[in-house]
């Protein structure tokens, strides 16, 4: 199968990563900073891009990276530095697969850890390898302890061909949210998308692994939403709107980060809507590159509002889009006709 070797890559790079971020989360030290658009980073989301960064760069050396964040806080401040780079060998230590460090290896000094994370300042564009990295997606859930997710996509030539998502905080069973969590996404382009349940304190993969698509609905009366937490994301009042033109009466499932793209891909909601709140705010291709495939591999189409497929080849953002609509490919002209009705 094509892309096989960097599904691999990307699967043990994450769920790495998974074993760092669900460390912070439950030793509640996360270290939290403001970067300079007011929104929160944390020592997680920085251990996470160093290391997955690393392990890409170590193992497909010719590819370009755009990751989410940078080395900028962490060279002016040397504890804090120190602090990432500890959570970093911690997480090495308690390796249990193997395979993961002779695979993707492991960053060997402070320095080479700084490099890493700068190393996702590609500025993307439509030729070549270009990996999209969002360490945590979902920040802000990640600090309230709700969803987060870790995402790594590879676009080749503007097509992403490679997504996995990996949930520490997704239920393993959706009918029961209190049982265990943890949940693996991985999707390759013309080949499918499976989920496998993992355990975030050990990063132990399970053997159910199972191929997963989505919710087969008669009608969109039948079907639920799935919208972000943050009001100022995506517009809920619109959302209302287009539920009741669709004879939706379920209420909306909220959660944040691309969660959402994998709760609708596994059938746990049906529709995605993120309707721009802001004129001038430009979606990052790394919210939405792992999401787009994973729906897509599960019988779903993605598009922006206006019912155009999202252009991942030219630069860091969407900026020829508009907002993303995701659902079952049978219901989506249904969606975008509801859509065009509230918002063109
Ligand atoms: N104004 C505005 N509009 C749309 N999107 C924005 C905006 N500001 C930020 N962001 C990005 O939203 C990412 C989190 O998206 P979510 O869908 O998880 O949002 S929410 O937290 O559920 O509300 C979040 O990703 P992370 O920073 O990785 O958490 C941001 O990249
Ligand atoms: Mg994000
Ligand atoms: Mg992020
Ligand atoms: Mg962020």
């Amino acid at each position: 199968m094509a892309y096989a070797v960097e599904r691999k890559v990307a699967e043990l790079a994450v769920i790495r990563a998974c074993r760092l971020t669900n460390a912070v989360a439950t030793s509640h030290k996360l270290g939290t900073l403001t970067k300079s658009d007011q929104s929160p980073v944390t020592v997680a989301d920085l251990g996470a891009q160093a290391m997955i960064n690393h392990a890409v760069r170590q193992c497909f050396p010719r590819d370009a990276i755009v990751a989410e964040e940078d080395a900028k806080a962490l060279r002016s401040d040397a504890d804090l530095a120190q602090r990432v780079w500890t959570l970093i060998q911690t997480c090495y230590s308690e390796e249990t697969n193997a395979e993961e460090s002779s695979t993707i290896g492991r960053l060997s000094s402070v320095s080479e850890m700084l490099d890493a994370l700068d190393s996702g300042d590609s500025k993307g564009g439509p030729v070549g390898r270009i990996w999209a990295l969002d360490p945590i997606d979902g920040t802000k859930g990640f600090i309230r302890g709700g969803q987060y997710a870790v995402c790594l996509a590879l676009i080749d030539n503007a097509q992403v061909k490679v997504g996995v998502i990996g949930c520490p905080n997704l239920p393993v069973d959706p009918a029961n949210p209190d049982g265990d969590k943890g949940i693996l996404l991985s999707a390759v382009a013309g080949n499918g998308v499976y989920s496998v349940p993992f355990k975030p304190e050990t990063g132990q993969v399970s053997a159910d692994r199972v191929s997963v698509s989505m919710r087969d609905i008669a009608s969109t009366a039948e079907a639920s939403f799935c919208e972000s937490v943050e009001a100022g994301h995506s517009s809920h009042d619109d959302n209302a709107k287009i539920a009741q033109i669709l004879g939706i009466t379920k209420p909306s499932v909220r959660m944040d980060s691309q969660a959402k793209y994998a709760s609708i891909a596994r059938g746990d909601g049906d529709i995605y809507l993120r309707l721009p709140v802001s004129d001038t705010y430009q979606e990052k291709i790394w919210d939405h590159a792992a999401g787009n495939v994973i729906v897509k591999e599960a019988g779903g189409d993605v598009t922006d509002i206006f019912g155009k497929q999202l252009d991942f080849g030219i630069g860091r953002t969407l900026q020829n889009n508009k907002g993303v609509i995701a659902a079952r490919k049978s219901i989506m002209p249904e969606v975008l006709a509801a859509v065009a009705k509230v918002r063109l």
